[in-house]
């Protein structure tokens, strides 16, 4: 990281993984895995299906663990005739802090658009939630050489209308989708490049003032092997975990990475 002082942020999305037990057993192991210290250093997250939300309140509150937790999507709307969906209000309730918004599964599987992604990233902010709003091009995008024009459409669509202190909080999880679940890990180089040019982008629009305070992650295939090069990045401050989030130990590798450069 640069010369400003981000506070890494680790954050586990289990997507469509662990009933409610097995999340309770995975939010126990990660903190019996992590020092105070440990987690004193790095925010550590994590991001269960909506069934795992009480569950995992629970742990974590009757343990006093410093892990926080949040949701993997939100409805744009605050309440209503919506079936099957959940409101901001609904996970704020529950003590989530997070949410993801516009993950690449939801752009591709639930025709997200960018319209939806911003209604989404207001929805949160309306009710107390921070996204983690998530950008990332595919493969053709890649190949021709346009990610960080394709990535920056998305960026300006999606912050669209928020406010200053709303920018400021927001986390944006840069995810190339050909990295997603591919053991694909982009090049600490590829990821440095289009969150570099992120946050170029937040400071023409928004300001040293806003661009210098929020936090962007590097998200796709990240390891406890790879995730020190990465975060050696000036512009990358955190990652977007899927599958490694899914076990304990391999989890806890990845939140321990300050060690990892120092040995
Ligand atoms: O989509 C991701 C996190 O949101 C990344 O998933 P993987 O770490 O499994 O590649």
């Amino acid at each position: 990281m640069g010369d400003v002082t981000r506070k890494p942020i680790i954050a586990g999305n289990w997507k469509m993984n662990l009933n409610h037990f097995e999340a309770i057993l995975l939010v126990r192991k990660l903190a019996a895995n992590l020092t105070a210290e440990q987690l004193d250093a790095v925010e550590t997250v994590v991001l269960p299906p909506f069934t795992d939300l009480r569950s995992v309140e629970g742990a974590i509150k009757d343990d006093k663990l410093n892990i926080g937790y949040g949701a993997q999507d939100i409805s744009k709307f605050a309440s209503g005739a919506y079936t099957g969906e959940i409101s901001g209000g609904m996970l704020a309730k529950l003590g989530a802090t997070y949410v993801v918004v516009g993950h690449s599964e939801r752009r591709e599987y639930h025709n997200e658009d960018d319209a939806t992604v911003n209604a989404k990233n207001k929805a949160a902010f309306e009710a107390g939630l921070v996204p983690i709003f998530c950008v990332g091009e595919g493969l053709s995008v890649r190949e021709a050489g346009n990610q960080v024009e394709h990535v920056l459409a998305q960026v300006d669509a999606g912050l669209e209308g928020l406010k200053t202190e709303q920018l400021k909080q927001i986390v944006i999880a840069y995810e190339p989708v050909w990295a997603i679940g591919t053991g694909k890990t982009a090049t600490p180089e590829d990821a440095q490049e289009v969150c570099g040019a992120i946050r170029g982008r937040l400071t023409e629009k928004f300001g040293a003032e806003v661009a210098d305070v929020v936090r962007i992650q590097y998200g796709g295939s990240v390891k406890a092997n790879n995730i020190a090069q990465i975060m050696a990045k000036p512009d990358v401050d955190g990652a977007l975990v899927g599958g490694a989030a899914l076990d304990a130990e391999g989890f806890a590798a990845i939140v321990r990475f300050p060690e990892h450069v120092s040995a």
